[in-house]
């Protein structure tokens, strides 16, 4: 063993799917935790992180492998804590969080500098005295803060000052926000105050290399702001001093795939470690952030009323029982109207809808067989555009529709339901010299067609703008006058804990979209049920709503009052995956499970969950892994732990 004593062992973790460590020899006695090195690992090469962890007894010394290489990297003490704990709150690998981290460094380099500024040139505007009070509030608080302002109350302008104050003091930021033209928009006001050359993109949208230089100049400080998706988080900042979560209340912050875990909450975390200050702003908190800041966890800064002279939209509720004109339409009189007077005073109307497609059923007339995805347990749904019929989980698409009954052979056809290729069709007919767009998320897929289209909807090169809820996020047009929405009727669905409240936070979101500048705009809301308490609570009544709201769930113990973790697992093999959640179920020891129940077959894999009910607190993760491990799983079942799940299907 002498030969080794003044050679080190080090603990070297790999971004590969294990939280083990393994261990190499190392040449270099001053190598400490967090710093980045090369290895090789069977035949690749990998880059991994050296730990703190003592070296492992190793019975074969003379087998181990030495460093290859150590990287000019270094993780802080802050982003290392980040990565254990965020694994661990999401019972994943340690492993697969470090690989989101580095992800980016392999690959050839090439080293390019930016050129550090510190100094920003002063913002161009003056806040308003709420805004300065709200300022005020958020620079000199410690807890996380709940920035919950209306529609229109100037949250984003507010934030950019908050963000302005750090860069001064030299400190990084990070602003998320949950869609892709939402991130534009944003880029594009925040650059009219930083200045263009000072703010960073990030997203899956940017090519390897220009992700390498952005992550070199992360990690060396250089660059101070970042706008970004959700897995802006795992970037590397030397000195993090704000993170900004935009619309903190929407759904699209989970990520569903590889790790599952909800940016919001990570970005909590993620402050707490590196101990700077997280601002989650929204119109209409999720009602997990409405309970902390009442248990005084957040602190709430509050914005009651729109910035400056705007006032909120006038809101009206339309009975489309009553709508019984000779030819049946999806548009009521009533917007029919509006949308006629909107275009007279030349301003621009939203038509939302959050459905694509031109129609989401295809039964037969005679048994009521529904055309379904031959991979999965959904509906097709039709798309008039291609003519096709369509999966929107798997991607399937047929391009045949049928013209008789896979079931009956019977020719009676129907389409039911309606998309938002319906509505832009209708409106074509009923509106034929408008100009109209309509957008989904295929047809804003890149920041540049984002930024084609805000450009677009800017210079009012359309009246009538229909789209899904890609269109009801955050976003800022001044010419828009009239919101409809065709379908306002609140969504609940008895396997989502979720669907009320995410109606109330889309109806109030895309209502905001309305009148955001000087003149009162207007929004129409077409319901079948036009006197159900619930639309009208969360329209009118939105405290006693988000009362209720949390007294059901405090009732019936669901979050924000407990925890869930969903064990979900998926097969071709039904009996083999019965069998194995069975087993899981058997051996389950203080744990409250629920299930297992089969949900919805996707991609010609059958899928069964069991769901965890608990207390929070991290123990429960810790009694979840070891249960899961204590069941030797056959390799054929896929199986994905979501902590705090969002997505029932
Ligand atoms: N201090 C200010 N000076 C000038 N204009 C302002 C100021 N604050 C806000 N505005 C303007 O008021 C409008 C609404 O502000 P902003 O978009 O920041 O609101 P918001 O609260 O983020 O809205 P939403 O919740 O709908 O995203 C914008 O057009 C913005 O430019
Ligand atoms: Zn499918």
């Amino acid at each position: 063993m002498d030969q080794y004593n003044k050679i080190a062992l080090k603990q070297i973790l790999l971004p590969i799917r294990t939280t083990k460590t393994f261990s190499y020899l190392s040449q270099n006695d001053k190598l400490s935790e967090g710093d980045l090195v090369e290895v090789e690992f069977g035949k690749q090469n990998l880059i991994g992180m050296v730990t703190a962890q003592p070296a492992e007894d190793v019975k074969n010394p003379e087998k181990l492998k030495y460093i290859s290489k150590k990287l000019p990297y270094k993780f802080t003490n802050n982003f290392i804590n980040f990565i254990y704990k965020a694994s661990d709150y999401n019972i994943c690998e340690h492993g697969l969080v470090l690989k989101s981290c580095i992800a980016n460094l392999s690959g050839g380099s090439r080293d390019v500098e930016i050129e550090e500024e510190n100094l920003l040139p002063p913002i161009n505007t003056t806040l308003s005295q709420p805004q300065e009070n709200a300022l005020n509030s958020i620079l000199s608080s410690h807890n996380p803060i709940l920035l919950e302002g209306v529609t229109g109350s100037g949250k984003t302008e507010l934030y950019c000052y908050a963000i302005y104050e750090t860069i001064k003091n030299n400190g990084q930021a990070l602003i998320l926000l949950p869609e892709i033209i939402l991130a534009t928009q944003i880029s594009e006001r925040i650059a009219t105050i930083f200045g263009k050359e000072k703010i960073t993109n990030w997203h899956s949208g940017i090519s390897q290399a220009n992700k390498r230089i952005i992550w070199k100049n992360i990690i060396n400080g250089k660059i101070k702001l970042i706008i970004g998706a959700r897995s802006a988080l795992f970037l590397p900042f030397l000195n993090l001093k704000i993170i900004v979560v935009d619309e903190e209340h929407d759904t699209s912050f989970k990520q569903e795939e590889s790790i599952i875990y909800n940016a919001r909450d990570m970005a909590v975390l993620r402050a707490h470690e590196e101990k700077c200050k997280v601002i989650l702003s929204s119109a209409t908190p999720s009602l997990e952030s409405h309970l902390n800041a009442l248990s005084g966890k957040y602190s709430k800064v509050p914005l009651e009323k729109r910035f400056g002279k705007s006032k909120l939209p006038e809101i009206k509720i339309i009975d489309m029982r009553q709508n019984t004109s000779s030819r049946f339409s999806w548009i009521s009189n009533d917007l029919i109207s509006a949308i006629n007077e909107t275009l007279y005073i030349k301003k621009q109307s939203m038509l939302f809808l959050n459905r694509k497609g031109y129609a989401p059923l295809s039964v037969c007339l005679n048994c009521g067989y529904k055309e379904k995805c031959p991979n999965c347990s959904f509906s097709l749904a039709f798309y008039k555009s291609s003519n096709t019929l369509k999966c929107h989980y798997c991607n399937y698409c047929s391009n045949e529709k049928s013209t008789f009954c896979k079931h009956c052979s019977n020719i009676k056809i129907q389409l039911r339901g309606v998309g938002i290729e319906k509505i832009e069709e209708e409106a074509r007919i009923l509106f034929p010299s408008a100009r109209i767009i309509s957008l989904d998320s295929s047809t804003i897929s890149t920041h540049k067609k984002a930024q084609r289209l805000i450009a677009d909807i800017s210079e009012k090169k359309f009246d009538i703008i229909i789209g899904t809820q890609v269109i009801a996020k955050g976003l800022d047009f001044e010419s828009i006058h009239l919101v409809g929405i065709i379908q306002a009727d609140p969504y609940s669905h008895d396997c989502d804990i979720r669907g009320i409240e995410k109606s109330y936070q889309l109806l109030n979101q895309i209502s905001g979209r309305a009148g955001r500048k000087e003149q009162q705009g207007i929004v129409l809301m077409q319901s079948y049920n036009p006197t159900n308490p619930l639309l009208i609570k969360a329209l009118f009544n939105k405290e006693q709503f988000l009362e209720e709201e949390l007294n059901d769930r405090k009732e019936s113990y669901m979050p924000p009052f407990s925890r869930l973790i969903s064990i979900n697992a998926s097969a071709k093999n039904e009996e083999k995956l019965i069998n194995y959640m069975n087993e899981l179920r058997d051996a389950a020891q203080n744990i409250d499970i629920l299930g297992p129940s089969p949900t919805n077959r996707i991609r010609q894999r059958y899928r069964y969950r069991i769901i965890v009910q608990s207390t929070k607190g991290l123990s429960t993760q810790k009694s979840v892994k070891n249960w899961i491990n204590s069941v030797k799983k056959p390799s054929s079942i896929q199986l994905s732990i979501d902590v705090d799940p969002y997505n029932f299907l």
